[in-house]
């Protein structure tokens, strides 16, 4: 192996995607082109070579619309209801739909429209204009019309329309063969249990999905470690059988990352390394005339590249025309810095509240699946911009349909466990409606209701002089918004400790005596307030807890730093500890709220969750079985204005 300090540059997003193109098409890539002929009940989904011309005519024959009698229109010419005209057996033919018209007829007449005679005649009011009621020869199709164009991707009407006129194969392209070889010593197959290290390989399934959706032909080889004769003997391989390489992994600098090095020993590198955020390190090379995709691990960085660099090779060489992108515009509900140089690209979420459509970003790194999987659309902050401020109006790309951002419901606030199984109740109507919950804390959702930006907010806000629950801060902060406060439950706040509670914690005091290690909540989160409050009446310090400054922004996130031992305790909700089997030490029980803008307070989407949660039985057992949860004020409103 030769020298493995890898160059990783930063070219600019277009630059590389121009070299990268003429690249492979100068290789001759686009000019392979194969294809086949397949029977036509094979051929839904594929793309077509040649264009599909009529053999015959649709329908065949002058063919009875409706079921009745064939008659000659000019028969019926003076026929009126003062003076009917009466056909006799021999001036015309009974017919149901879809029979031949007999030689000699050319206008049919509706059973409904006779009048029968006792000797077989048919008494008839009304004249017919020459082939009424009759599907003439080439009425939908005929013979040599052009059915569907060359480069064309067949729908289930198209088969109808290809068989109506004769036609039982078409000549479809042969998709590109794409080989995955996902890389890395820490990769195990799904299903087996994991140890500290070990990944399991999904990427290739996500990366694989997608280029099966595109119509690629793929096959997934199995992960190869990070072993550089190993690699190299896949990538040959498969360059060898495929139309095209897509390696996963071990694209950046690290010690064993070998994708670059084995590339350039193998074929020659075009680019490796774009200016963009995430995928940065991505490697496009060629080996022969095989284009071969360097993909970096992180899934996002996987997929986001391979959209940026394998999607156009797929439809070119299919000949298939690149879906259109869809686009909406929105506002950005949050500040986004974005490093100068790169492309970014941000996932969001989108809803429409009131008039505005908000856009605020589903999560970040590169390394969340959960960031996508939320996500509505892509943001993307170009090179030359520092960032997107709050309020600004963006651009989003959507990756669902505007109906479904259509049926989102907008939740911003404080977190609770509730979120998730409301959220898949709503999903479960008919029709759907779609939660998507930012969780930014009690104060947090004040502020977006303020800006106009939730149709809902989860709060539960101790006012500490008073003792009460919201209404203070609602006065404050939303003074001239007409409102209501309306309860989702009464929940217990504690402790989270590890299982068993080995170490004995009795509350916040011990970890300040004993030096143990405890995980907050982000500032403006009542569960933050809360731990205030605790280490005021206890006479503690902030200073005297370890990792008083380490937040976490759900207590799901602090249940899972305790499960998995990185802290030794959290404040949170019961839910969470039963969730992770931890212990709990209940420090109170406090009020959670919705905030209901009397704006939104008949939209149905924020009816849909107000039904579930004081109406629906069902929904309220599952939530006591979270544990930890009382309801004996669950949808009465608690305060108005
Ligand atoms: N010193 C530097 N370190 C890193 C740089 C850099 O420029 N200098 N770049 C960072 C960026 S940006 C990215 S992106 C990553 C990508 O690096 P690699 O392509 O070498 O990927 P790995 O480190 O091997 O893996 C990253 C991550 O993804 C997981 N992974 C990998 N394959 C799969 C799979 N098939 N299924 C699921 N998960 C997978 C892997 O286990 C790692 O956790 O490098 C940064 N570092
Ligand atoms: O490029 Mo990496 O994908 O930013 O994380």
């Amino acid at each position: 192996m030769s020298d493995h300090s890898v160059y990783v540059t930063n070219q600019p997003l277009r630059q590389a995607r121009t070299s990268w193109l003429t690249a492979v098409e100068t290789a001759g890539f686009f000019r392979r082109r194969p294809q086949q002929t397949v029977g036509v009940d094979q051929a839904l989904g594929r793309v077509t070579a040649e264009p599909v011309f009529a053999r015959h005519s649709s329908p065949t024959y002058n063919a009875a619309a409706m079921d009745g009698i064939a008659v000659h229109f000019l028969d019926l010419a003076a026929a009126s209801e003062t003076d009917p005209v009466v056909l006799g057996t021999d001036r015309f033919a009974k017919v149901n739909t879809g029979n031949a018209v007999p030689e000699g007829y050319n206008a049919v007449v509706m059973n409904e429209d006779i009048h029968w005679h006792g000797d077989g005649s048919a008494e008839l009011v009304n004249p017919a204009p020459p082939w009424q009621h009759v599907r003439t020869v080439g009425e939908d199709i005929v013979a040599t019309e052009l059915i569907i164009p060359e480069g064309h991707v067949i729908r289930p009407i198209d088969l109808g329309a290809m068989l109506a006129a004769g036609v039982t194969a078409v000549a479809v392209r042969i998709p590109p063969k794409v080989v995955i070889i996902p890389t890395g010593s820490e990769l195990i197959p799904a299903g087996q249990s994991v140890q500290p290290g070990q990944i399991i390989e999904f990427n290739s399934r996500i990366l694989g999905s997608t280029l099966t959706e595109w119509g690629a032909d793929v096959e997934i080889h199995a992960p190869v470690s990070d072993d550089p004769l190993l690699l190299r003997q896949a990538i040959t391989e498969a360059a060898t059988s495929a139309d095209m390489v897509v390696t996963n992994a071990g694209a950046s600098a690290g010690s064993r990352d070998y994708s670059a090095a084995t590339l350039g020993e193998l074929g020659s590198i075009i680019v490796h390394g774009v200016a963009i955020k995430p995928g940065k390190p991505v490697i496009l090379a060629l080996i022969g005339d095989t284009p071969v995709l360097g993909l970096p691990g992180y899934p996002v960085s996987a997929l986001l590249t391979l959209q940026l660099f394998a999607r156009d090779l797929v439809y070119t060489f299919l000949g298939a025309p690149l879906p259109a992108p869809q686009t909406l515009e929105a506002i950005m509900s949050r500040p986004m810095h974005s490093p100068m140089g790169v492309d970014q690209f941000v996932r969001v979420t989108l809803g429409r509240v009131g008039d505005k459509l908000i856009a605020t970003p589903s999560g970040k790194g590169a390394g969340s699946v959960m960031s996508v999987v939320r996500a509505d659309g892509m943001l993307t902050i170009p090179a030359g911009s520092e960032g997107i401020g709050a309020g600004e109006r963006v651009r989003i790309e959507l990756v669902r349909s505007r109906g479904e951002v259509d049926a989102t419901l907008v939740m911003i606030g404080s977190h609770d466990n509730i979120l998730d199984l409301l959220a898949n109740h709503l999903h479960r109507r008919r029709p759907p409606v779609r939660l998507s919950s930012a969780h930014v804390g009690s104060m947090g959702g004040i502020m977006a209701i303020r800006r106009g930006e939730a149709h809902l907010a989860g709060s539960h806000l101790l006012d500490e002089q008073s003792g009460e629950y919201n209404t203070s801060f609602i006065k404050r902060f939303l003074p001239d918004l007409p409102l209501q406060l309306i309860n989702l439950c009464y929940r217990e706040q504690g402790l989270l400790v590890a299982a068993g509670n080995p170490l004995r914690i009795t509350g916040l005091a011990d970890l300040a005596d004993r030096g143990l290690r405890f995980i907050n909540r982000q500032k403006g989160a009542g569960t933050r307030l809360l731990t205030d409050k605790i280490l005021r009446d206890s006479k503690l310090d902030p200073h005297q807890i370890a990792g008083y400054d380490r937040e976490e922004y759900t207590h799901m996130n602090v249940a899972v730093a305790i499960a998995s031992g990185s802290a030794d305790a959290g404040m949170g909700i019961r839910a969470a500890s039963v969730a992770l089997d931890l212990d709990f030490v209940p420090v109170a029980e406090e009020r959670y709220d919705l905030i209901v803008p009397a704006a939104f307070a008949r939209d149905p989407r924020v009816c849909a969750a107000l039904e579930l949660i004081s109406g629906d039985h069902e929904f309220q057992q599952k939530i006591v079985g979270l544990g930890g949860y009382n309801l004996r004020d669950t949808g009465v409103v608690m305060y108005e204005q």
